[in-house]
């Protein structure tokens, strides 16, 4: 499998990088958009309430300005009139005309009175038997010196002691001299009830100030009945500020001094009189809605935010679990490709008999070259077409109906060399199948060494005792099944042993493996010739069963071994040999027959040697009860 570019294997923790990035960006220009657009409607709203603010404050500057210029023309005409009409002390009556008559006409003030040179009430409010005087009042004063109407400061009446201003002008008397004043007194009432009337708000308020900045009278939607700071000059830096830049007219923002609300504040000083009027609208009023757009919009922003971060962090999650399964993959991939370049196991995938993929592995067992096998038909590897047929019928009907197959069988190599190998396979779709092939030939081989050292005979090769066993027990399931007769035949070398110590070890092992050669020599496929150990051979011959047959060849075979045999050292040497044999049949036992015949040799050894002895199944068992009473006897 080639291998993942870093770039690739990068990408996707790059990939949530960018897109936190983005949505980082995102998140940022989206609350940037809100506070741009919250700070621009911020401005209007502020435009908006400087406006509203400025407009009250010119129309309520109009409005006074044109009380105080009523009051004005009323004080102009009394003095007028006094001066004309040559009034004195004593015409009180005439002054009292005069007042009533003015006062008529001026609703906004509270009282019109004359006082004389010494400052003593002498009509209107405050006269009678103890006049008030108002001769150490500033306005006195002022008045006396001036020829325009005066507008006090703030005070406290002496008659009722509320807070009021007065405006007030010089009396001359027909002389031409100082007789005294007329004044109005305007309650600072007055002033905060029209104030009232006005749509504030909240927290609005509005107020009026003399030249000198003392609070004539002030009306805030907050605090209604309050007096407050009337007559004072609690003034705030900011209103300070704007009044010494701009005196006539101007707009500020700030905490005023008396209560500490946050206004915006307009104010307009009168054109002709002293005083100033301030109209101010809360910024909790003016910004109410904005603080509502505030509150919508920042919530829009924060439901985005979260709805972008969210959709950020499952893409991501997302991100993250296709890395998982990738490097799962690719770990499982790796893991496949280990164990398809295998150099243990070949594997070879087939389809419709034919190899579409194969290992290295298999190749190499095999003996091609790289892609030599592709598309190749699998019987290029059977050694034989049984056994590719077994495989390919067999073998696929089992793991296709969902069974287990294996088998181990000889194999072809390309050089024409067979080997042995384990078949196993497996279904891979409908049309393909994946076969495992493992070597296992050394195994094999040294399988049938080892059983072969069982069961043969090292010198000789021929089949040793035990497997002689088995060749008879099997001889003898055959008798039982048929009735089939059999010899079975026992051959001492007689003379072996001179050989031995004449020639050599060596020497008498050449005899013994030409005399086990010649013995096969001499018998059928199907018999058994073995070597029971030292210089005793064994003979057993199926279906034969008659003695006078069992003679004849057994002569044979005696004079087989009788021939000189040639030794490699040059000498030759002849041995003899004594024969014993016993004509079994199926109701025999093996380990008798085996006993017998052993018995049967012996006999014929010690009658002479070089003989062939032969007994019948009837002699066996007459010399087996023989043996069985001798036993019974000597116990
Ligand atoms: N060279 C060789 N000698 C063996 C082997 N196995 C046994 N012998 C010898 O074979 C001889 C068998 O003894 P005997 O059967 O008494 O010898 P014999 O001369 O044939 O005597 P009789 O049977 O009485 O005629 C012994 O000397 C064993 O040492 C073998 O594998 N190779």
């Amino acid at each position: 499998m080639p291998k993942m570019h870093p770039l690739f294997r990068q990408w996707p923790s790059r990939m949530t990088a960018w897109l936190v990035l983005g949505n980082v960006l995102v998140i940022a220009a989206l609350i940037a958009m809100t506070v741009f657009s919250l700070r621009s409607q911020w401005r209007s709203e502020e435009e908006r309430a400087s406006q509203t603010t400025d407009n009250l404050a010119q129309s309520l500057s109009v409005e006074i300005g044109a009380e105080l210029r009523n009051a004005d023309n009323a004080l102009s005409t009394i003095a007028l009139r006094f001066r004309s009409a040559r009034l004195s002390r004593e015409h009180e009556d005439s002054l009292m005309r005069i007042l009533d008559e003015q006062e008529s006409l001026l609703p906004q003030v509270d009282s019109l009175s004359i006082t004389d040179i010494y400052g003593h009430v002498i009509a209107g409010d405050g006269a009678g038997e103890k006049p008030i005087n108002v001769f150490d009042r500033p306005y006195f004063a002022q008045a006396m010196m001036s020829a325009d109407m005066i507008v006090s400061e703030p005070l406290q009446s002496r008659y009722d002691g509320q807070w009021c201003i007065v405006l007030a002008r010089r009396l001359i008397n027909h002389d031409g001299q100082f007789a005294g004043i007329t004044f109005a007194v305007v309650s600072s009432r007055h002033f905060v009830e029209r104030f009232g009337q006005l749509a504030l708000g909240t927290s609005g308020a509005v107020s009026l100030r003399t030249d000198s900045l003392n609070l004539v009278a002030r009306y805030s939607a907050g605090e209604p009945g309050t007096t407050r700071g009337f007559g004072a000059r609690n003034l705030s830096p900011a209103m300070l500020h704007s009044l010494s830049t701009h005196p006539d007219h101007g707009v500020y923002r700030s905490h005023v001094a008396l209560d500490n609300v946050e206004r915006i504040t307009a104010y307009r000083r009168l054109a002709r009189y002293p005083v100033i009027v301030f109209t101010g609208i809360s910024s909790q009023d003016y910004l109410a809605s904005w603080w509502r757009q505030v509150w919508q919009q920042s919530l829009l922003t924060a439901l985005v935010a979260v709805a972008v971060a969210g959709a950020s962090w499952l893409i991501h999650r997302h991100q993250r679990t296709v890395q998982r399964h990738q490097a799962a993959l690719a770990h499982l991939a790796q893991q496949q490709q280990m164990m398809l370049q295998n150099d243990l196991i070949g594997m070879v995938r087939l389809q419709d008999g034919k190899a579409v993929w194969c290992n290295p592995a298999l190749e190499r067992m095999f003996g091609y070259d790289a892609g030599e096998l592709q598309d190749h038909a699998s019987r290029l590897l059977f050694l034989t077409d049984e056994d590719h047929l077994r495989v390919a019928t067999i073998g696929s009907a089992a793991i296709r109906a969902g069974e287990s197959y294996r088998v181990q069988l000889p194999m072809r190599r390309k050089d024409g060399s067979a080997f042995w190998v384990d078949v196993s396979g497996m279904v891979m779709s409908t049309t393909e199948s994946l076969w495992m092939l493992v070597d296992i030939d050394k195994l094999k081989r040294s399988e049938e060494s080892a059983q072969q050292q069982a069961t043969r005979d090292a010198l000789t090769d021929l089949p040793n005792r035990r497997m002689l066993e088995e060749r008879l027990a099997d001889t003898l399931l055959q008798a039982r099944r048929h009735g089939d007769g059999f010899t079975l035949c026992y051959l001492d070398l007689d003379g072996f042993k001179p050989v031995n110590d004449r020639y050599g070890h060596d020497a008498g092992d050449e005899v013994l493996r030409q005399v086990a050669r010649r013995l096969q020599e001499l018998v059928r496929n199907k018999d058994v010739v073995a070597r029971m150990g030292g210089d005793e051979f064994a003979i057993l011959l199926p279906g034969l069963s008659r003695q006078q047959d069992a003679e004849q060849l057994l002569q044979r075979v005696l004079f087989s071994i009788q021939r000189r045999i040639q030794l490699d050292n040059g000498e030759s040497v002849s041995v003899n040999a004594s024969i014993g044999a016993v004509i079994g049949s199926g109701g025999d036992e093996g380990r008798d027959l085996l006993r017998a015949a052993d018995e049967v040799m012996y006999e014929a050894k010690r009658r002479g040697k070089g003989r062939i002895q032969v007994i019948q199944p009837s002699q066996l068992r007459a010399a087996s009860e023989a043996d069985a009473r001798d036993w019974a006897a000597a116990a």
